[in-house]
């Protein structure tokens, strides 16, 4: 493709170079240039792309994208624009680069503190329930239909995203369902898409610390983008602060509700458990009027089941559908029941900030476990508030807290765990340290007594451990299966 036809949406100032010469691809990091390609400058939380213009245009970049001059002698035949924003350029270029695939697919952003990963999931169930091929895109990675792609961020930088998009297209997916983080509003990974249907499921303070949000205040502002890149915005009235991120919006809103008037609400609302079956069931009125069946359990739920059913009902989909498809959603790592003893209860659950934990364990106490039981530990190089609230709630909620390993990253197991019981002292919590977590999982099954609940927070769908820049395999369900044999379980 030409550079010409590549930049055709973007703002930038030719310093010097011609537009027509034919570009074989785009890239952002010096490492990976090859002849004939775009090397797109940027600024980043460790280093600064334009650092390594030499090496870019010694391997042959044809063009060089960046925010500010570069102190080398650039030769004559190699293009260079001037942009503002780089990131955001990168966005634009990569759209045209794959030819506007997100302009052929139906676009469904999720954003919010939580609940965005589990309802892209339910979406997608609903969808497929309606015959439609689906692709996704967010923390567990990435899915077209069944196939898995790798994905390194929740929401992937604006190049690897429109290369999904493409093969999502290419693949006969009509939908695309992604998750649209802070990070990634901020980072302008979504930059120039429209969103057919941009969604809110509630805000909280999270991710705010180095390397991520400056203020609770930038972290709304990231997420109140959203609905000014949408045409249909749908978001919880119920949340605090749905007002701030509506703000300035310029789409078409659509409201759900668990307490007040919306177009969508619910009532009724209460646990499963017969058949020894775990989830909720409820009626909506508003839009819909049925009976709503979800087999993960807590009132969390019964929200990423209202985002999910106004989304579909919007996009024309049929109540039937939208029922088949909320019944039969399971999602990998999301309270998820792992077969271990009948005695007692073993879930593995993605908690890892104070609003999921303490949604997540509240609900659990709603089937009077004998004893609720954490096991747990603190992301490294992650916001240290996570760490002392998560010692609070468990400390309040649960009999036991058992701290353990969960990426540490850069920083030590005793620094993180230190923290945490700032936050057990608090309420009071009892806990106990082992710093191996299949030791730490294998010491609570060892030690259950029959009607306990014993719930690993954190981890979720990963299968690593990542310490100090290596990321060791580890995955929570294969731990148990070796515990159960270890155990003759
Ligand atoms: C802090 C942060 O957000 N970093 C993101 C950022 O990296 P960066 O640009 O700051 O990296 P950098 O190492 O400083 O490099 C700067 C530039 O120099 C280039 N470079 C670097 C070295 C070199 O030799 N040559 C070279 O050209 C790099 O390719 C880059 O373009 O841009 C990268 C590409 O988009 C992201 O992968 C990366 O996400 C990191 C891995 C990350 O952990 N981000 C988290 C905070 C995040 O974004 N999380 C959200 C939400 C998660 C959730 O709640 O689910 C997400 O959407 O994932
Ligand atoms: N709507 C919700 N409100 C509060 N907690 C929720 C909600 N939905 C799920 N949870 C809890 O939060 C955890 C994470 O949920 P999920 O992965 O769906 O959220 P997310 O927004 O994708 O989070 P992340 O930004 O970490 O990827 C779940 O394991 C569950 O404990
Ligand atoms: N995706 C989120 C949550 C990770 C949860 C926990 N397992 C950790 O590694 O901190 C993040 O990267 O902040
Ligand atoms: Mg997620």
């Amino acid at each position: 493709m030409k550079l010409a036809e590549i930049c055709e949406e973007l703002t930038y100032t030719c310093l010097q170079g011609e537009m027509e010469k034919e570009i074989s691809d785009i890239i952002y990091d010096s490492r990976k240039v090859e002849k004939d390609t775009i090397f797109v400058c940027m600024v980043g939380a460790v280093v600064d792309g334009h650092d390594f213009v030499e090496d870019a245009v010694k391997k042959g970049a044809a063009a060089l994208v960046v925010e500010h001059a570069v102190e080398i002698d650039i030769p004559e035949n190699c293009t260079v624009l001037q942009v503002e924003d780089a990131r955001y350029a990168l966005a634009i270029m990569s759209a045209a680069f794959f030819g506007h695939p997100d302009r052929e697919l139906t676009t469904i952003g999720l954003t919010g503190t939580k609940g965005k990963t589990t309802t892209t999931y339910m979406i997608k169930s609903v969808l497929e329930e309606a015959g439609k091929k689906v692709g996704l895109i967010g923390t567990i990675g990435a899915l077209i239909g069944e196939e898995k792609l790798p994905a390194k961020n929740t929401t992937p930088e604006s190049y690897e995203l429109h290369k999904m998009f493409r093969a999502m297209v290419d693949a006969g997916c009509e939908y695309v369902v992604m998750e649209v983080s802070s990070q990634g509003l901020k980072m302008h990974r979504v930059a120039g898409i429209v969103f057919d249907y941009g969604i809110f499921t509630n805000l909280s303070p999270d991710h705010i610390g180095p390397n991520e949000h400056a203020s609770f205040e930038e972290y709304q502002e990231c997420k109140s983008l959203l609905f000014r890149q949408c045409k249909e915005g749908i978001v919880n009235a119920d949340d605090e602060h749905v007002d701030g991120i509506i703000k300035n919006h310029t789409c078409k809103l659509h409201t759900f509700s668990c307490k007040k008037d919306a177009d969508l609400m619910a009532g009724a609302v209460g646990y499963l458990d017969e058949e020894g079956q775990i989830g909720m069931h409820f009626t909506t009125t508003g839009c819909m009027n049925v009976y709503a069946v979800v087999h993960i359990p807590g009132s969390f739920s019964v929200y990423n089941s209202l985002v999910t059913m106004l989304t579909c009902h919007l996009a024309g989909i049929s109540d039937e559908a939208i029922l088949r498809g909320l019944d039969k959603v399971k999602v990998r790592g999301r309270v998820e029941l792992v077969p271990v003893s009948k005695d007692f209860t073993v879930i593995i659950d993605y908690a890892h900030n104070e609003v999921s934990t303490r949604s997540v364990l509240t609900t659990l106490k709603e089937y009077h476990p004998k004893r609720l039981i954490c096991v747990y530990g603190g992301g490294g190089n992650r916001s240290k508030l996570r760490r002392y609230d998560m010692g609070e709630v468990t400390g309040e909620l649960a009999d036991l807290s058992v701290l353990t390993c969960d990426n540490p990253r850069d920083e030590e197991i005793r620094d993180i765990n230190n923290d945490i019981k700032i936050g057990l002292a608090k309420s009071n919590g009892k806990y106990i340290e082992i710093d191996d977590r299949k030791a730490a999982i294998k010491y609570c099954i060892e030690n259950a007594k029959k009607g306990d609940m014993i719930v690993l927070l954190g981890k979720g769908h990963e299968d690593y451990q990542e310490i100090k820049g290596v990321k060791y395999h580890f995955d929570e369900r294969e731990a148990i299966a070796e515990v159960k044999k270890e155990l003759n379980l």
